[in-house]
């Protein structure tokens, strides 16, 4: 029986995903070999003996110490790209909100009293301090085109706005992704620079932290949108209010409310809702659930953050042995003498390594005993080892 831990509110259909029969799944477990979790920040969890793997049914892994997890040979598992509509829906929202300043005339049209007569009257007096502008032809930067950023792009060109896009690392597939007329910016300067809109898709990572300070918004153009639905530190509240107030920018959207930010003219913050559809949760906790499901039973990794992918379907009549390791020389040899001194045959091998990991997939004719398992976790270098029957 799989022990599994969740942490956050995981669907329900993704739970369903583990069966009851193999998988104690629940909020109170003490030694799990598994945590499901959304936004819950693990940098201060004690890491239990037990843990074997961690599923962030999202995209985003900042709340995951993953190095540490690298260095016990626990695989990070995510959701790439399940709730990229969400959030994208939500962006295009966001851009809609501030071009038409709907959130102040809202709170205007609230603010009215009197009778429906004065009411109109006062409307139709005012209603110019809330004249927007139109998205066709407009520039939008777009910064991270993952699988979100490519939708926001991919959506706005069909709004009719120019795109002007920049990800140093982006990969083949969303390149594939992206419409054609997507123009590629050399930095976030460049986008900063053009673009009447901004909107942010990167991951909160050491390179990212503050990405958007009072340096860049210096150089943004005049009266800019700037949207936030990445997360809360890659930009700096202090500079964003500053840049309002100077008129550098004309509207923040963002899903990361603050002290800073409360109450500020031109600030429209929600409270982190870019994936809080059913759709998105049920797609997140399917993948997770999959994802470390199939871990746990066959060791094999797809969408890890932290590990190579590895999928080797399972061969050979006995069992399969898993060992993560330090990426140095001599390892696959000493996996194999191990299994070899016990007197078993190797059916079938697969070993992948990424960065500072590499991890091993072996089947084996036989049933491997507890001394080669044992000899393994001794061996330096090692990080993990299990057998699965
Ligand atoms: N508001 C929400 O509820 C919500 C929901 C989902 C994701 N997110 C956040 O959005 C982020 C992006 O999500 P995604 O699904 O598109 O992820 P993704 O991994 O598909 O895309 C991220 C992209 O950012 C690029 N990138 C990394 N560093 C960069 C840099 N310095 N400059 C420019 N590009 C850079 C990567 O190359 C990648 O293409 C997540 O990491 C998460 O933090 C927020
Ligand atoms: O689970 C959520 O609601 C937010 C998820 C989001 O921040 C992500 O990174 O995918």
């Amino acid at each position: 029986m799989y022990k599994v831990l969740t942490f956050n509110n995981i669907s329900a259909r993704g739970l369903d995903r583990l069966p009851r029969e193999r998988f104690e799944v629940s909020s109170e477990i003490q030694q799990p070999d598994a945590v499901l979790l959304r936004s819950a920040k693990l940098h201060d969890w004690s890491i239990p003996e037990t843990l074997k793997a961690v599923g962030r049914a999202g995209a985003g892994v900042n709340n995951i110490p993953v190095d540490a997890m690298s260095q016990r040979g626990i695989p990070v598992f995510n959701a790439p790209g399940a709730n990229a509509n969400a959030v994208k829906e939500l962006v295009i929202a966001g851009m809609f909100l501030a071009a038409r300043n709907i959130c102040p005339a809202w709170a205007f049209a609230e603010s009215l009293s009197g009778s429906d007569e004065q009411m109109n009257k006062t409307a139709e007096a005012e209603k110019k301090r809330f004249t927007g502008f139109e998205l066709p032809g407009r520039t939008l930067g777009v910064i991270g085109l993952g699988a979100i950023g490519v939708n926001v792009a991919n959506a706005a060109s069909s709004l009719g706005m120019k795109v002007i896009g920049y990800d140093p690392k982006i990969t083949v597939r969303s390149a594939w992704n992206l419409e054609a007329g997507v123009r590629r910016a050399h930095s976030v300067d460049e986008v900063m620079a053009a673009a009447d809109i901004v909107t942010l898709h990167v991951p909160e990572t050491d390179e990212t932290r503050g990405m958007i300070n009072g340096a860049r918004l210096a150089g943004a153009r005049e009266g800019q949108v700037l949207l936030n639905f990445a997360r809360a530190g890659i930009v700096d509240d202090e500079a964003i209010v500053k840049g309002l107030q100077q008129g550098r920018l004309r509207t923040y959207v963002c899903d990361f409310p603050s002290a800073t930010l409360k109450g500020q003219d031109g600030v429209v913050a929600l409270p982190h809702i870019g994936a809080s559809t059913a759709e998105a949760q049920e797609n997140c906790a399917i993948m997770a659930a999959d994802e470390v499901r199939d871990f746990l039973e066959t060791g094999n990794i797809s969408n890890s953050v932290n590990f190579p992918e590895l999928i080797l379907p399972r061969n050979g009549s006995g069992d399969r042995l898993t060992v993560v390791n330090a990426n140095v020389p001599n390892m696959l040899g000493q996996i194999s003498s191990a299994v070899a001194d016990a007197g078993l045959n190797i059916a079938d091998m697969y070993n992948k390594s990424r960065g500072e990991l590499a991890y091993s997939v072996v089947d084996i004719d036989g049933k491997l005993t507890a001394e080669v398992a044992d000899r393994l976790r001794d061996t330096e270098g090692v990080l993990a080892v299990r057998v699965i029957e």
